[in-house]
């Protein structure tokens, strides 16, 4: 079976399967073999419920008759299902939310192994969510690791192994595209090893050495595809006549604020760049709220005035909108004219999309702001000199690539939040020239943060209350969108409800994520930007670059699904203006290793000390613990961790390209196959 085969021709799946596959990005049977686990489960020697009590935080299985009635309660909307089992004279209650049809499976005097985490609630101890096993069932887990997928509604990670093993099991080997020196050299080991103990390890020997070649392979790609698109462009000629301008000068001494020396010092190496003799390729890397966006508004009225358009793309239409908005309000303010900015999204309606086509190849839109909808088809642009991108979109020079065939090749500026130090920058951004703003604004109050457990609610209520009171705005956090079986984090959806009935009724709540339509998102970030909202409960689509500098207070719920890195940028959503601001972390586990995290973050508002503590704290042994990497996405690779990794990948693809600079010798081709597939693969989820 070929991994580019679509889903459907496995076996089991139809319709509803792929549909709901595709929600994870599942839409072949290669993506879903390079769907990973996220961590591994142990399936350790049952114990009794006094040693499982003994032992805290984490799971622990129990073999135990049930003693009790089934009963079955309605609460609300969910459904309870609770039982008592008895082990040596220990009684242990067990419960599970929305799972009604346990009534029917579970029995008075039925023998079974519980698996959960065992807490005292109410004087009573209780395994909440328990799994249940034939002793036969978990027996056979017992051997290895287990893999743990993340989950979305409809699919669980039984699911997910069946159809995995029955790809693994049909699946005819894969040549190996790896040359054997790069593989010996660097001591990995085959692919197809790799690919079946990433999801069923024998032993945790073999899971690190599956692990190490697809990190490697992940890193190999990255590179290899950033020096190919590279080798064609390099140094190219800035063709494009600008010239240093007033009227940037003129926006910066109006600003509200002065920009900072760091921020200054980036300015001055853009507008050399944009007026030297050869095309900018450069990365703006500065911390979240360090003040990035000024310097992309400066850049593209730098190439308006001296005649030229310019795009500034960005990953969501949220983004795209208030970006649109602060540039027109900027040159507004500053009284400057033809400059007009344009705003072109997805959702933008059909005679939107007719009237900015034409006002960009007809040259009258200078500035353009917008999502991936920038370089689609329909859009010829006049004469492009700058395109602005996010660093997810770090194909730049792909994208460029795109545009070039649009007419011209411009200057590219790339901007990350992402804090990794300079040596793997070089790595990683190897077509890029680096500038650093590494200064917040001066009047900016650290902001102050705290780590509780959900006994601190009422108490964070009433504090938001005031700060609201006070004129403020908050955001809360929840890591799902609605509720889902088995899954006993907190949403948006009923989480705005049950916080309406908490605030005085003038106090505005509303709920943001991912699932609405980009109209409707809009539409409740600019009713959070003018105030008209106090609280907004939302997922991390927020987590991205919003900038609502009224919104102080911010809360995450279950902040310990969250990696570090993510935390960091979401809080970055507070703290933005002059004004204190709070950060409220709370956990739903107080296991000791969570706690000691999470207080990384308490201690520290610094990007690059949170990603140094984190792996510090994390070991090398923690092979897969909550993600770090932010923005920075590799699906197993990561940046930090796997530093050495990184390095190696960047030597062995030196090595083969002072060798073969085109890939193009016969020992190549299969390298040169994969890297292709991975090349449209990453265009296409970038959507291009
Ligand atoms: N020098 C400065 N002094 C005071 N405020 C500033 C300064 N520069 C920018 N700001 C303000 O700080 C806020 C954050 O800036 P900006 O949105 O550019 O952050 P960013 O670097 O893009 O961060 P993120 O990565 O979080 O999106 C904005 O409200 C902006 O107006």
């Amino acid at each position: 079976m070929e991994e580019s085969a679509p889903l459907r021709s496995l076996k089991g799946v139809g319709d509803k399967t792929e549909k709901l596959f595709q929600k994870l990005g599942i839409y072949t049977v290669g993506d879903l073999l390079h769907y990973y686990p996220r961590e591994y489960d142990r399936y350790t020697e049952p114990v009794t419920v006094k040693e499982a009590v003994e032992k805290g935080a984490g799971k622990a299985a129990v073999a135990a008759r049930i003693t009790g009635n089934v009963d079955v309660k309605i609460a609300g909307k969910s459904t309870i299902v609770s039982t008592v089992l008895t082990d040596r004279g220990e009684a242990l209650q067990l419960i599970w939310f929305h799972m009604p049809f346990l009534r029917n499976v579970l029995k008075r005097g039925g023998a079974y192994i519980f698996r959960g985490k065992v807490a005292e609630k109410r004087h009573r101890m209780v395994m909440e969510h328990p799994q249940i096993f034939t002793r036969e069932e978990y027996e056979k887990l017992q051997n290895g690791l287990q893999p743990v997928y993340s989950l979305t509604a409809g699919i669980t990670n039984k699911l997910l192994v069946k159809m995995i093993r029955q790809v693994l099991e049909q699946k005819e080997l894969a040549a190996e595209y790896l040359p054997e020196e790069v593989r010996n050299a660097y001591r990995l080991s085959e692919y197809n090893f790799a690919v079946s103990q990433i999801h069923f390890p024998e032993n945790q020997e073999s899971m690190v050495l599956g692990r190490r070649r697809l990190a490697f392979d992940e890193f190999l790609f990255f590179i290899l595809g950033i020096q190919l698109l590279k080798e064609k462009k390099t140094e190219e000629k800035n063709l494009f006549d600008m010239k240093p301008v007033w009227e940037t000068e003129k926006v910066i001494e109006q600003l509200p604020y002065r920009l900072t020396n760091a921020q200054t010092q980036v300015w001055h190496e853009i507008e050399r760049d944009m007026t030297g003799h050869t095309l900018m390729n450069r990365l703006v890397q500065g911390d979240v709220g360090s003040g990035k966006t000024i310097l992309a508004f400066l850049a593209m009225i730098l190439a308006g005035t001296n005649g030229y358009q310019s795009a500034l793309m960005v990953p969501t239409e949220v983004l795209a909108r208030q970006h649109w908005e602060g540039l027109r309000r900027l040159i507004k303010d500053s009284k400057l004219t033809g400059l007009e900015p344009i705003l072109l999204t997805g959702s933008s309606t059909a005679k939107e999309k007719r009237e900015a086509y034409a006002m960009i190849a007809e040259g009258k839109a200078k500035m353009i702001v917008g999502t991936h909808a920038l370089i689609q088809e329909k859009v010829v642009y006049q004469n492009i000199a700058l395109v602005i991108t996010d660093e997810q979109h770090r194909f730049g020079v792909q994208q460029r690539e795109i545009l070039s065939k649009k007419g011209g090749s411009p200057h590219v500026l790339v901007m990350s939040a992402t804090p990794i130090p300079r040596t793997l920058a070089i790595i990683l951004y190897g077509d890029l020239d680096i500038s650093v703003i590494d200064e917040l604004p001066a009047k900016r109050l650290p902001i102050k943060n705290c780590v509780v457990d959900t006994s601190y609610r009422p108490k964070a209520y009433a504090f938001m209350q005031r700060q609201i009171e006070a004129g403020h705005q908050v955001y809360i956090i929840c890591p799902m969108v609605e509720e889902s079986e088995g899954m006993e984090a907190e949403n948006v959806l009923d989480y705005t409800n049950r916080l309406k009935t908490v605030f005085p009724s003038q106090i505005v709540v509303e709920s943001l994520h991912g699932r609405m339509k980009p109209a409707k998102k809009n539409q409740i970030m600019e009713a959070f930007a003018e105030n008209k909202i106090q609280v907004l409960v939302s997922t991390t689509v927020i987590e991205v670059g919003v900038n609502v500098p009224n919104a102080v207070v911010m809360m995450v719920e279950n902040a310990e699904r969250f990696g570090l890195a993510q935390l960091h940028q979401l809080r970055g959503r507070v703290g933005r203006g002059d004004v204190q601001s709070y950060c409220i972390f709370m956990h739903n586990d107080a296991g000791e290793e969570i706690q000691k995290r999470l207080e990384i973050l308490e201690k520290s508002n610094d990007g690059f000390f949170i990603a140094g503590e984190d792996l510090r704290l994390r070991g090398p042994g923690d092979l897969f613990g909550v993600r770090q990497s932010g923005s920075m996405e590799f699906k197993i690779a990561d940046v930090y961790q796997d530093a050495n990794i990184l390095k190696e990948a960047s030597e062995a693809a030196g090595g083969i390209l002072a060798l073969d600079p085109e890939l193009a010798l016969e020992q190549h081709r299969p390298l040169r196959e994969e890297l292709e597939k991975y090349m449209k693969s990453q265009a296409e989820t970038l959507g291009l």
